[in-house]
């Protein structure tokens, strides 16, 4: 008898677009997101707990198995739009079948992609040999809730923050206020991670919060150099799942 071979597949919370990329250096680009299962953080405000919280969601529904051949042709039906990967935390799974296939769709094609992760992960080859892929990493500052020994890890930040001179990686912080702007900097000069590749984005899950945190903090990210992400998915739709 011969042993069930299943094909690969990734735990897939959703899949949604085209819309636009709210956050971050390609802001406003027309994009295709899916959004995979599980994260290693538990950041208060997370604003996809469903993505990953047991205690408050039933995984079982909110997490599926999509076969990667199922992936590449939702994604091959909108050829224009850039993928954006997101979770979730993302590079949890770049070690399983399923991460390895969806990398291999993606390097055979010639599209923008975009992996979103809160940088505690180091990135493989399977991922960096995608030639059009690039990383928005999001750590997490005390405001999130975490230990700091949870989320800042040194060896994954320094292989990102290479990665950032090169333009294949940039990072983005949520800041809630702009006493926040200390401990980006704090973050930027230990990692020597270039200005060109600092983003700063408002906190807020209502239009209203986040363009009142973002112009308490616009002056500041300005005078250092850096850029200003607003998040537009949460102006143009707050609350709203799959966009
Ligand atoms: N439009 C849109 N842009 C996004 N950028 C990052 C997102 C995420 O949830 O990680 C996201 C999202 O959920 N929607
Ligand atoms: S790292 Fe991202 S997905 Fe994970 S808990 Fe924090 S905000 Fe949510
Ligand atoms: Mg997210």
């Amino acid at each position: 008898m011969s042993a069930l071979v299943l094909p690969p597949s990734l735990p897939v919370v959703e899949t949604f677009g085209p819309t636009v990329q709210g956050e971050g250096p390609s802001a406003g680009r027309l994009s295709l997101f899916l959004r995979l299962g599980g994260c290693n953080l538990r950041c208060t405000w997370c604003d996809t707990p469903y993505s990953w919280d047991a205690k408050r969601f039933d995984l079982r529904k909110e997490i599926t198995r999509v076969p990667v051949v199922d992936l590449a042709e939702w994604a091959a039906a909108h050829p224009h739009a850039l993928v954006v990967i997101t979770g979730g935390e993302t590079l949890l799974h770049q070690k399983t079948d399923g991460w390895r296939s969806w990398m291999a769709v993606l390097r055979h094609t010639t599209r923008r992609v975009e992996v979103e992760t809160n940088g505690t992960i180091v990135p493989q080859p399977v991922t960096l040999g995608v030639p059009r892929l690039t990383f928005n990493i999001s750590p997490k500052l005390a405001n999130a809730g975490d230990d700091e020994d949870r989320r800042i890890v040194p060896e994954a930040l320094a292989a990102l923050a290479e990665l950032s001179h090169r333009d294949r990686a940039r990072f983005k912080f949520v800041a809630t206020g702009p006493d926040d702007l200390e401990e980006i900097a704090a973050l930027v000069e230990r990692f020597h991670i270039p200005p060109h590749a600092v983003w700063v984005m408002p906190e807020g899950t209502t239009a209203e919060r986040t363009i009142d945190v973002a112009r308490s903090l616009a002056e500041h990210v300005i005078g250092q150099n850096w850029n200003l992400s607003m998040r537009q998915h949460v102006l143009l739709w707050p609350g709203e799942r799959n966009r």
